[in-house]
């Protein structure tokens, strides 16, 4: 078989290869790329023309380590390859992308594609690394062995795009297959010998360099520790001079706007709900970024998976392997992708126990509701000199949910080994990262945040002012308008439930709205106490009204609730697509509103006793 004018075609190659971002260049998009394998965990469509103009739809697959795979994600990309994915057809041409750096892992997985059938084109990538290597690669010698077109290209630029794009155009026949008895070690090891020139002396690694130090059993999980230490400090230190402007310039923005309406129903809509709302959460944006920052740079540097083999021991105490690691820290960014990226995982017990205990992990919309109570509570002292007080006990946040994470594995697998394959975690080498991509990281985080706090937060803030507002107070009411309202109702009706964690009807209507999004309880509550005192800019003012009107009790309660409540719907509905199974999602909403309770009580019943 021959085609001229290829449509369909996929990107496959070994994890960490290179893919998504020859995706990017292809394409022009921007999905996410990242220096570890198994970023790319589900498939992702593309357009783009060839130079003769003809429309190419283009799929990024996960990364395989070979075709007979056994995890969920390298599952999509072998029946997209071997044409046996329900909903996509099997691909006309197939770019077989390698690392230069990397062929004696990468070689392998390229040749179960030529024996696939289809026409494959090899993109040789990471040709800069190759080179900075002082790897000399035969190309010519090397397409011809493997009787496919091999063009050396740097995906992170524009270098080789065009003479890949154009090849696109040529026709293209399938090579042909190697005999079946071929050993494909044996043959990679042949390609390599005879097409790649290594250096006489091979040059010593920046990248071994720093592993000596960063995977050293003393001071490997030493520099883990001051990293994430620092990261949490920062958050603090750094956010807090450009949070206390933005939060002016929010409420000076508020009042100009809101100046001209007269006092009324509008004005309470837009100055309790909308203004109040939004502005109590935006104020939030410098934080979130800031670990963003931190986050993206981890990811892009290569640190992870060193990590992941440095907590190796620490998961083998939770019956879970350092496969369950990547999973989980991407839960610090969001539960949702940490979820996802769980698809690399092949053993199903520990693929669902990381999945169970994924909403334990600190995702960045706790943020808000962590910071505006320890600023609220926490004073801002120094500690032995260097250390903030506030991100200190942030910090402690962050550790109670890991510990509780690591118990609530360990009982989960009743403590019995992980029976995952003892995969050799791949140790990419170090990048820098690239300015431009953790700008553009960034953008695409602050643009997510922003049109959060637009849509769902705005809707839900402006519907709880509806039920807080109405129905209006009796003509001679005694109490404050929104005790008759709805919502001031039902936070009274919920209230004794709630009494022994030391939570308020105000708490308690905040609560239910903060089952959509958790940052939505900050909105929330800045909302209620805005429409229950006269004062006009209460929203601005949440943080006092805490501080005077919160017992330090209820607010530590608060915390508590936090680090364990799975109050976010789409990570319930994630939950339920990956694992098809209600009876996890009521399973896990149970055990981790258990928790909750029950570590709010005990905070409060401790705090109580002891300040
Ligand atoms: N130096 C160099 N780095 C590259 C090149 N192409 C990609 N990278 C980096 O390699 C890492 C992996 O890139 P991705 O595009 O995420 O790789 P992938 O094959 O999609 O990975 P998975 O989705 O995990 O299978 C990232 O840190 C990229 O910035 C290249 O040509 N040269
Ligand atoms: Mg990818």
């Amino acid at each position: 078989m021959s085609i001229s004018q290829p449509r369909h075609i996929a990107l496959a190659g070994n994890p960490n290869c290179g893919k998504t971002s020859l995706f990017n260049q292809l394409t022009g998009s921007r999905q996410k790329v990242g220096n570890y394998a198994g970023v790319t965990v589900e498939r992702k469509v593309g357009f783009f023309n060839t130079p003769r103009n003809t429309p190419i739809r283009v799929l990024d697959l996960p990364g395989a380590y070979s075709l007979s795979s056994t995890s969920p994600d390298e599952d999509i990309t072998r029946d997209i390859c071997l044409g046996r994915h329900p909903a996509e057809q099997q691909p006309d041409l197939l770019i077989g992308v390698i690392a230069a750096s990397n062929l004696r892992l990468h070689l392998r997985f390229l040749l179960e594609l030529k024996q696939i059938g289809r026409p494959v084109i090899v993109a040789l990538n990471m040709m800069d690394e190759a080179e900075k290597a002082g790897l000399t690669i035969d190309v010519e010698g090397l397409s011809a062995a493997l009787d496919m077109p091999v063009i050396p290209i740097v995906s992170l630029h524009k270098q080789g795009i065009a003479p890949l794009l154009a090849q696109l155009d040529a026709e293209i026949t399938p090579p042909s297959p190697l005999p079946e008895n071929t050993n494909f070690h044996v043959e990679v090891r042949r390609l390599i010998e005879e097409f790649v020139k290594q250096p006489a002396t091979p040059r010593e690694r920046l990248t071994d360099q720093l592993d000596r130090w960063t995977l050293h059993p003393v001071f490997g999980p030493l520099i883990l520790l001051g990293i994430l230490f620092i990261m949490f400090q920062t958050v603090f230190a750094w956010a807090q001079p450009i949070m206390d402007a933005l939060g002016n310039g929010l409420n000076a923005l508020g009042a100009w706007l809101l100046a001209p309406l007269p006092d009324g129903m509008l004005h309470s809509l837009l100055a309790d709900g909308v203004v109040a709302g939004a502005g109590t959460v935006v104020v939030f944006l410098p934080q979130i970024l800031i670990l963003f920052l931190w986050i993206i740079t981890l990811e892009e540097s290569g640190y992870l998976p060193r990590a992941a083999f440095l907590l190796d021991r620490v998961m083998a105490m939770a019956g879970l392997s350092g496969r369950s690691f990547i999973p989980l820290l991407s839960s610090f960014a969001c539960a949702i992708p940490g979820i996802m990226a769980a698809r690399t995982i092949q053993n199903p017990r520990d693929r669902l126990v990381t999945i169970l205990i994924a909403p334990l992990m600190t995702c960045s919309a706790r943020l808000p509701v962590y910071t505006l109570l320890i600023g609220a509570f926490v004073p801002r002292h120094t500690v032995l000199g260097f250390m903030n007080l506030q991100g200190l006990v942030l910090f402690g946040l962050y550790a109670a949910a890991i510990i509780s994470g690591i118990i609530a594995a360990r009982i989960m697998t009743h403590g019995v080994a992980s029976q995952e394959h003892p995969l050799l975690l791949e140790l990419p080498p170090y990048r820098r990262p690239l300015l431009r991509s953790v700008a553009l990281g960034l953008w695409q985080r602050a643009v997510m945040f922003l049109s959060r706090v637009g849509t769902i937060i705005v809707s839900l803030n402006v519907l709880l002012w509806g039920l807080s507002s109405f129905p209006l107070p009796p003509a001679h009411a005694a109490g404050a308008a929104i005790d008759y309202s709805i919502a001031g109702r039902i936070g009274h009706l919920m209230q004794p439930i709630f009494a022994p964690l030391g939570f308020n009807w105000q708490i308690c209507v905040a609560l239910i709205p903060g089952l959509a999004a958790r940052e939505v309880a900050i909105s929330s509550l800045a909302t209620v106490y805005a429409i229950g005192t006269t004062d006009d800019d209460a929203g601005d003012k949440l943080l006092p009204i805490l501080s005077s009107q919160w017992s330090m009790a209820t607010a530590f309660a608060l915390l508590a609730w936090y680090v364990y409540a799975p109050q976010c719907i789409s990570t319930l509905a994630v939950m339920r697509r990956e694992t098809r199974s209600l009876k996890v999602v009521l399973g896990a909403a149970a055990y981790l509103f258990g928790l909750a309770y029950l570590a709010a009580f005990l905070t409060h019943y401790i705090t109580l006793k002891t300040l």
